[in-house]
């Protein structure tokens, strides 16, 4: 479990989170959306252990998260790729995992490789991969980390649209497969909905978590559900609650 206490970062100038207060279970999803620069990235940095809180706790299964991350037990996935330009897909995927110390498996290398339909671009370099594709290799490349938890900001963020929903189809079939607990970052409200099995909303700077919302679409998390009537009032009430947090920090 990921155990938020209390949480407060603040800068010299600046206090990005405030008073964060979140417990994720284990193998849960959670979406955490919010205005630009209410301190998102910050509060993923603090449970990833890149950033340490002024005060307050966060600990991952009672470690501290930089241990945690030390193990490998955290996969993280950014908005740009970081995915080595020299190595190919497959090189790059099975490079993190010989990073943190564990032993190398080209079979499930490639094997999570074709589950998200690279299989003809196993031994290309990224130059050679679409945007997609390489956000692709890079949630392929913290999946075969085998850490027990998933940190993605703003994976997306710098796709197009359809490119979007079908990764966002992939990661949730990825997600009811692996079972990792997940906290995903995004300015996009449909996007939250669609991915999370809760959805954090946070208020204008210094972020504070305004409220979290479960969502309960079971399993039909494809393209068929953007359609549906439940969808849209989900994306609805968490748009409501993202105005609301807006308005209490004016
Ligand atoms: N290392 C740092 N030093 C000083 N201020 C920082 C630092 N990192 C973030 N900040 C500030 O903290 C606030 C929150 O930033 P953060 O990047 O966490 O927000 P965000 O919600 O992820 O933004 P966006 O959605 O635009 O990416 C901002 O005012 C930012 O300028």
């Amino acid at each position: 479990m990921i155990a938020i206490d209390d949480v407060t970062v603040a800068f010299e100038t600046v206090t990005a989170i405030a008073d964060i207060d979140l417990q994720i279970q284990p193998s849960e999803f959670v979406t955490i959306v919010g205005p630009s620069g209410c301190g998102k990235t910050t509060l993923l940095r603090v449970i990833g252990g890149l950033e340490s809180p002024t005060a307050g706790t966060v600990t991952i299964d009672g470690n501290e998260p930089a241990v945690s991350r030390d193990a490998g037990d955290l996969g993280f996935v950014f908005q740009d790729h970081t995915l080595l330009p020299w190595k190919t897909a497959l090189e790059n995927v099975q490079f993190l995992r010989r990073m943190a110390g564990k032993p190398p498996d080209e079979a499930q290398a490639r094997s999570l490789l074709e589950s998200v339909g690279l299989d003809e671009f196993v031994d290309a370099y990224p130059r050679e991969l679409s945007g997609g594709m390489k956000q692709r290799v890079a949630i392929v490349r913290a999946l075969h980390l085998d850490a027990d938890v998933l940190l993605l900001d703003e994976p997306f963020g710098a796709l197009d649209e359809l490119t979007r929903d079908q990764l966002g189809v992939e990661l949730r079939r990825l997600h009811e497969r692996e079972q990792k607990t997940t906290l995903f970052i995004t300015h996009s409200v449909p996007e939250a909905a669609f991915l999370g099995d809760r959805c954090a909303v946070v208020t204008d700077a210094p972020g504070r978590i305004e409220t979290t919302l479960e969502i309960d679409f079971s399993d039909q998390r494809d393209t068929e559900l953007f359609g549906s009537v439940e969808y849209q009032k989900q994306v609805a009430d968490i748009r409501r609650k993202l105005y609301d947090s807006v308005e209490d920090g004016r």
